[in-house]
């Protein structure tokens, strides 16, 4: 099937439903680059944990803003420590501005890009050519995130990831900047029942069905 000149795909989600896995598949299926933006927001809370600023100061996360270079391939960036300090300081209007423009030039990129986060479709990239929402229950993304940082050796507790899990989902759909959610016309894939390999072969057929309509 022709691919349209550029190419734009936006994934969207909360946390561990699978859409950086989408994301990167739906990229080296169209041989497009791909962004997860909830990298940059990890660093950024990084950033200030290292440096000692108070995540409850939005200047201070500011701040902590223009040293993220050096920290986008360090270890720590997958911890849930980061993890809830990048969904506090992610409510900053003042963040999310600051990593704005990053993001919309990637999306730019004269073939298109793959953009994973919390309001690609929404904010980043509204006029994408494609936007997936991917989710999946609560339970079943405290397992999978359980089992992603044993497999990196970090300690966890099934509990606490789900309290965590649910804090964020709270946090990130209720507060005024951006909120998580679903843009309208976002085509909605659950993830739950599906294992990776199938959870991809969806989105792939979602975004070739949508291509078709184009
Ligand atoms: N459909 C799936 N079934 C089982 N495990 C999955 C599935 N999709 C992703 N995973 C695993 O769950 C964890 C979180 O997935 P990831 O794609 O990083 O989610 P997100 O980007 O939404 O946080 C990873 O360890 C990943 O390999
Ligand atoms: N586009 C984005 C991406 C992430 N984020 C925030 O950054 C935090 C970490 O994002 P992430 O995508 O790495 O988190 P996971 O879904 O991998 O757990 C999220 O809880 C969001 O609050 C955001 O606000 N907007």
């Amino acid at each position: 099937m022709p691919t349209p000149p550029s190419l734009v795909i936006a994934v969207d989600g909360p946390a561990a439903s699978g859409k950086g896995t989408v994301a990167r598949a739906l990229a080296a299926r169209f041989g497009l680059p791909h962004m997860d933006t909830g990298m940059l927001y990890r660093a950024v809370a990084l950033s200030l944990l290292r440096w000692g600023g108070d995540p409850d100061s939005e200047f201070a996360a500011l701040r902590a803003c223009d040293a993220i270079g050096s920290l986008i391939d360090d270890a720590e960036l997958r911890s849930e420590t980061v993890g809830g300090v990048a969904s506090r300081i992610s409510a900053y209007p003042a963040v999310r501005q600051a990593l704005l423009e990053r993001q919309q030039e990637f999306a730019g990129q004269p073939d298109g890009a793959v953009l994973d986060g919390r309001d690609i479709g929404t904010v980043i990239a509204p006029g994408a050519t494609a936007k997936l929402f991917v989710t999946a229950s609560p339970e079943v993304r405290a397992e999978r995130r359980v089992a992603e940082l044993q497999a990196r050796g970090m300690p966890v507790h099934y509990p606490d990831v789900l309290l965590d899990i649910r804090a964020r989902d709270e946090r990130d759909s209720h507060r005024s900047a951006a909120p998580l959610k679903q843009a309208a016309d976002a085509l909605l894939l659950d993830t739950s029942m599906l294992d990776r390999e199938a959870a991809v072969a969806e989105a792939i057929r979602l975004v070739e069905a949508r291509l078709a309509a184009v």
